[in-house]
């Protein structure tokens, strides 16, 4: 691993435990507390997707907003939120998705995403794929394309990048760690 990377992983603080008895939670507050490691993590992704022919940037609620803000400003991009319902005031598509117990939803402003938009998602964590998956849906009903998602952390265990894969969209993850 390169020395930027080092810098990211060591920066990212694990609370075993927490929320929940065998989750170990991987907290980028500390990563945001060191400019080096921030600074590093925007420019890594930056730079693997300038130039690519993407024409939106878009993040998750609430973690992909600090990541995705930064990158689509970087690469000169317009920047769109997928929310938690009744956050957005204009009108709205919703996807439900299936958590670990029970389901939520996601919305996002339908006049947000335009047939032929080539449409990066960006967020801080993927788990199992179920936000990304639900954002995917989002974008592709309103005639976007989705290719590429990025993420800070990947939890490979829980197969996300699999469950992408599937819907056609690769992922980049910065750094990996073992366990839920
Ligand atoms: O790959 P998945 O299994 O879908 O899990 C990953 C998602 O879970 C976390 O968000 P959370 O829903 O906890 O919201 P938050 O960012 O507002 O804390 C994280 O920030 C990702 O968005
Ligand atoms: N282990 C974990 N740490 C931080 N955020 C998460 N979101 C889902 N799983 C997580």
């Amino acid at each position: 691993m390169n020395q930027k990377l080092e810098l990211i992983k060591s920066s990212i603080k694990s609370i075993p435990n927490y929320p929940k008895e065998g989750i170990i939670f991987r907290d980028i507050t500390s990563l945001l507390e060191v400019p080096e490691a921030f600074q590093a993590t925007v420019d890594i992704i930056v730079e693997q997707f300038k130039n690519k022919g993407i024409t939106k940037v878009v993040g998750t609620e609430s973690r992909g907003f600090i990541f995705g803000a930064p990158i689509a400003l970087a690469l000169e991009l317009p920047f769109v939120l997928v929310r938690k319902p009744n956050k957005l005031p204009r009108e709205v598509l919703s996807q439900s998705y299936e958590l670990e117990y029970g389901q939520d939803t996601l919305e996002i402003h339908t006049d947000a995403i335009v047939e032929g938009d080539n449409v990066l998602i960006i967020d801080d964590l993927l788990a199992t794929g179920g936000t990304v998956e639900a954002t995917v849906k989002l974008i592709n009903k309103l005639g976007g394309k989705v290719e590429h998602a990025a993420f800070v952390i990947g939890l490979p265990a829980l197969n996300g990048v699999e469950r992408l894969e599937k819907m056609g969209v690769t992922s980049t993850t910065l750094v990996d760690f073992d366990g839920h």
